[in-house]
């Protein structure tokens, strides 16, 4: 990358704007623009994104554009997307995209077409996910399978269970579901406690097949299944893995045949529309698996060749840039109105901060501006009795993602009054609308409030917020979701120069547990680590 970020016309051309426009407020944009609300819309995969309600002119969006070009964004897309080694610090392709490639697309890494070999993984998957759920898979005793329990833990975990929870409408009800992760103990001892391990499958989910957590729980999941069953031939019939490691999965004592394998340019937070989400397949079934691709894939080439100005997760993440290093936000609020999503937030913290919580840029300089920012939040309307006052009337500005669906999946109606979902709808219109638009102080006397509580009762309002709005939680719409949020991060990480693609971040902490684990063992060991480290793992030894 030729100059720094912050020495670009392009940003200092938005410096100086904002400037300008810092103050502006959202009633003044929406009276001067009747049409702004309908105008600054944007539709893509199936989703429709209202982000009108941004403290923006057209000035902005397009210094924003500006910017994104002045990044070469389109020639870094397209890199990623054909497959060039984009991930530059482990020297890997980027081609997550080539997981949803349609059959017979060709998408090369190091002169090999990748998508055959993408399509013969799914077609196994497929195959054994039709066993599986027609009960013809058989444990060990003769007995059809009946519960699936997905040990794995990050991208191996949170995209499986965000997904199972997501489409659990269309999942077959008589598989139990369960995913572990934690190497808490009770993790695995509660989601196990009701299972009959004759009828449970294991599918362990590590791209490494390496990583401690799911190592030590896949271990105690064979010793649980075992004790039961005695032989240890049982480990064949209940046990599948998910990996890159062929070599680790042979040795933990899972045959290979039933392994399903994924690519190094895959990766983890990145991995759950690879073999990764077979849970998922086993659950919603390989169409409902294969139409969830096709909205991945919608997305993809939504992004790949929508005008920028009209791009969803360009402007998504323009916009989120505009907050993060001009408005000095520290947040984003994500706020599906869907109890299906409830796990949503969580799968976007690790797709998000993994991906953008970097210090570098691409050749090691340490960058002089906010990279990503913490990405938190829960299902509405459930937040908006405990977090919602602080982003209406706190002193920080949050930017929030609402997400919604016209029709729901579980119509209710109520006898005498609005059914559910228009409740629900309700709320999530009067919530952006509150937000931008707020209650002054004239409206509050003119309600005849005392003038002492008066000031309690403002609400500033020009809280910014997207609305995303779809039809239907499909696996369609799903997958075209999560792609947005994939290329939001994307496009951010070009913005700001870094490699959104790996995670050395999480190596540091993974190396001293590693350490001091053998410290927690039988003999007093010599402890030489700092005051505070040495004395709580004396207290853990003595009162454990
Ligand atoms: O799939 P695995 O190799 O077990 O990795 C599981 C997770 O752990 C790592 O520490 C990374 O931070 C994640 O990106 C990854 O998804």
């Amino acid at each position: 990358m030729s100059a720094p970020l912050t020495e670009t016309a392009a940003w200092q051309a938005l410096q100086a704007h904002f400037e300008s426009v810092r103050h502006v407020h959202l009633r003044d944009l929406f009276a001067a623009d009747p049409q702004r609300g309908e105008r600054l819309s944007a539709e893509g995969a199936g989703l429709y994104l209202d982000y009108s309600k941004h403290r923006v002119t057209d000035e902005t969006l397009e210094l924003l554009l500006d910017l994104a070009r002045s990044r070469q964004l389109e020639a870094r897309r397209d890199a990623m997307l054909s497959g060039e080694k984009i991930n530059a610090t482990e020297g890997r392709a980027v081609l997550h995209t080539a997981l949803r490639a349609p059959r017979g697309q060709e998408i090369l890494v190091d002169g090999r077409n990748v998508v055959p070999e993408v399509h013969e993984v799914l077609d196994r998957m497929a195959a054994f996910a039709e066993q599986i759920r027609e009960g013809q898979w058989l444990g060990q005793t003769g007995r059809p399978i009946r519960a699936v329990v997905n040990i794995g833990i990050g991208g191996s975990d949170l995209g499986p269970v965000m997904a199972y929870e997501a489409l659990k409408h269309y999942a077959q009800r008589d598989l139990t579901m369960r995913f572990v992760s934690n190497v808490d103990g009770t993790d695995l001892v509660e989601k196990t406690r009701d299972l009959n391990p004759e009828e449970t499958l294991f599918i362990v989910s590590s791209k490494t097949f390496t990583t401690q957590e799911t190592m030590a729980n896949a271990q105690s999941a064979r010793a649980w299944l075992l004790a039961a069953l005695g032989d240890d031939a049982a480990v064949a019939r209940h046990f599948v893995a998910v990996s890159t490691n062929a070599e680790a999965v042979q040795k933990f004592g899972i045959d290979t045949a039933n392994m399903f394998g994924f690519w190094d340019w895959v990766g983890g937070r990145y991995s759950m529309d690879s073999a990764i989400g077979l849970s998922l397949m086993l659950a919603i079934g390989p169409e409902g698996f294969r139409e969830l691709l096709a909205g991945f894939h919608a997305m993809d080439e939504h992004f790949a060749s929508a005008p920028l100005k009209a791009n969803l997760p360009v402007l998504m993440a323009l916009l989120g840039v505009w907050y993060n290093n001009f408005f000095d936000a520290q947040t984003l609020a994500v706020l599906p109105y869907d109890q299906y999503l409830a796990y949503f937030p969580a799968y976007l913290q690790q797709l998000d901060m993994e991906s953008n919580g970097k210090h570098v840029t691409l050749d090691g300089h340490e960058v002089a501006y906010q990279t990503g920012p913490v990405v938190w939040g829960q299902p509405g309307t459930n937040g908006q009795h405990a977090f919602y006052q602080l982003i209406h009337q706190g002193t920080k500005l949050i930017p929030c993602d609402f997400i919604a669906f016209a029709q729901t999946l579980n119509s209710l109606p109520l006898p005498g009054g609005a059914p559910h979902h228009d409740l629900l709808m309700a709320n999530v219109f009067a919530q952006t609308e509150a937000l931008a638009f707020g209650k002054t102080l004239p409206e509050v006397l003119a309600e005849g409030v005392a003038p002492e509580l008066a000031p309690h009762r403002v609400f500033e309002g020009n809280r910014p917020t997207s609305t995303v709005l779809a039809d239907r939680l499909t696996p369609h719409t799903l997958g075209a979701l999560i792609a947005l949020y994939e290329h939001k991060v994307f496009v951010q990480g070009v913005i700001w120069d870094v490699n959104s693609f790996d995670q050395w971040g999480v190596e540091l902490g993974k190396v001293l547990a590693g350490r001091i684990v053998k410290e927690l063992g039988a003999d007093e060991p010599e402890l030489g680590h700092d005051s505070s480290t040495n004395a709580l793992i004396r207290r853990y030894r003595a009162r454990r």
